[in-house]
């Protein structure tokens, strides 16, 4: 097991290029499943999550080739719609193949994702709208299982905007019999993302973006060829680690518009920031300031930064307040960023922040994946040397972050144990 060793550095400066987004990608991934023949994504992030969805496609008996940022699929020839615990247990996102099997097939059998560090994660609200669709669902031995004997478009007002189940509903209502639509959907930029893809293809679904998604059902879909967006949240990561460093960095291969609530704060806090057509420049202050953040679903807070800008306002300059409305149990890292020096309390969904003047390197373990790219920024300010272990979590979702940080002047490297 390898571990991450990061000493304190010099203000961090230079360009970074983004990857294309994980969470984009994988529902993409998931929607090849749709196609008949081939289809080509381009911009695809060299993850351990791709990895995972690709061996779930092949599992299922698609071609997957990943080369360089290029991943092809050809799912004509399905050769099974069950995936297995030992799958599905990697990787929550590859329950979302549910709904393209569903849709094609009529059938589909799934290990039911458990929880996680995070949270417990229920899937009803997939289900929900895959029975308003016409299908049984069975629960046995911890697979759930869909049959249909045709699937049937229909309303469905989802009781929270969930990203998975907004996703999930889209791909088999996209080959549904007639209109479905989703009020209360998920807003965010990767349901765009997939909502482009799936018309590309051939699909019919308009309104993504906003809260009310119509999609009308196509008899079948061709494969084509479609380009990633960036990852907001891998940017938002790098907007962190100029603004904690002191740092000059500019992002390249961004679309602005997904970073505004990123781009907001990080003005509260004394950053300055210049944004371009395709790029972001961001200038760390001398001191950061202490603000307030809560978590909500797009255009809102995004709960994937909550971690790493709490480690960014645990050396503010005064008192910050976190609530975090999304996961129940996004906090994991607090005792962690405590080991390190930081003064933070949990009440409930609320973190209160006591800004410190200063981290000391410690020993810490990364929880989840973005509690592990927070302990790194930490890292990136503490005294001494701080070993982050468990950082397969942070593999799951930032390409290569090692080489990019150390690119940017950042003193880092991945030591096998
Ligand atoms: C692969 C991927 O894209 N992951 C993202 C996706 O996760 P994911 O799609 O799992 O997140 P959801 O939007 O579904 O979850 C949000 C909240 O809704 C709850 N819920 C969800 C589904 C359901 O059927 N019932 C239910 O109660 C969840 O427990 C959670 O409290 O969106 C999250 C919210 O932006 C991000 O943090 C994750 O990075
Ligand atoms: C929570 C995340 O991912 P996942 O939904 O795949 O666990 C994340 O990207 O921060």
């Amino acid at each position: 097991m390898a571990h991450i060793l990061v000493k304190k550095s010099q203000p961090l400066k230079g360009n970074v290029r983004i990857s294309g987004a994980k969470n984009a990608v994988l529902p993409i991934i998931a929607a090849t499943l749709l196609a008949d023949g081939v289809t080509v994504l381009k911009g695809v992030p060299n993850l351990r999550d791709v990895h995972v969805m690709s061996d779930l496609l092949r599992h299922l008996g698609a071609k997957v080739d990943f080369q360089g940022e290029t991943l092809t699929v050809d799912a004509t020839n399905i050769t099974t719609f069950e995936a297995p615990y030992e799958l599905v247990s990697k990787m929550r996102a590859s329950f979302l193949v549910m709904g393209p099997l569903l849709a094609r097939f009529k059938h589909s059998k799934i290990s039911m994702p458990g929880g996680c560090a995070i949270g417990t994660r229920p899937i009803d609200l997939h289900l929900k709208g895959f029975k308003a669709m016409g299908a049984d669902i069975d629960m046995d031995h911890g697979y759930v299982e869909a049959n249909a004997e045709k699937l049937v478009g229909s309303k469905i007002y989802l009781d929270f905007p969930s990203v998975g189940a907004t996703e999930n509903i889209i791909m088999a209502a996209a080959l549904a019999e007639g209109t479905t639509i989703i009020e209360n959907a998920a807003e965010e930029p990767e349901i765009v993302d997939l909502a482009n893809f799936i018309n590309e293809i051939g699909g019919k679904v308009k309104g993504a973006g906003t809260n009310t998604i119509k999609i009308t059902g196509i008899s079948s879909l061709k494969g084509a060829e479609h380009t990633v967006i960036p990852d907001r949240i891998e940017a938002g990561t790098y907007m962190v680690a100029a603004a904690i460093t002191k740092g000059d960095i500019v992002l390249e291969n961004v679309i602005p518009d997904h970073l505004k609530p990123m781009m907001a704060k990080l003005i509260e806090v004394g950053c300055k920031v210049e944004e371009g057509e395709n790029s972001i420049r961001v200038i760390g202050p001398d001191r950061i300031l202490p603000t307030d953040i809560k978590t909500m679903p797009h255009p809102g807070f995004p709960t994937d930064l909550q971690s790493p800008f709490m480690a960014m306002l645990s050396v503010a300059e005064g008192n910050s307040m976190v609530i975090e409305t999304v996961f129940e149990n996004r906090f994991m890292n607090v005792p962690e960023l405590n080991r390190m020096g930081a003064d933070i309390k949990i009440e409930g969904k609320s973190a209160v922040i006591k800004g410190v003047n200063s981290l000391e390197g410690s020993n810490v373990v990364a929880t989840d994946l973005r509690a592990g790219a927070a302990l790194i920024l930490s890292g990136l300010v503490a005294e001494g040397d701080t070993k982050i272990s468990e950082i397969y979590h942070v593999e799951r979702g930032y390409v290569d972050i090692v080489g990019k940080l150390t690119n940017l002047g950042a003193n880092i490297q991945i030591v096998e144990d």
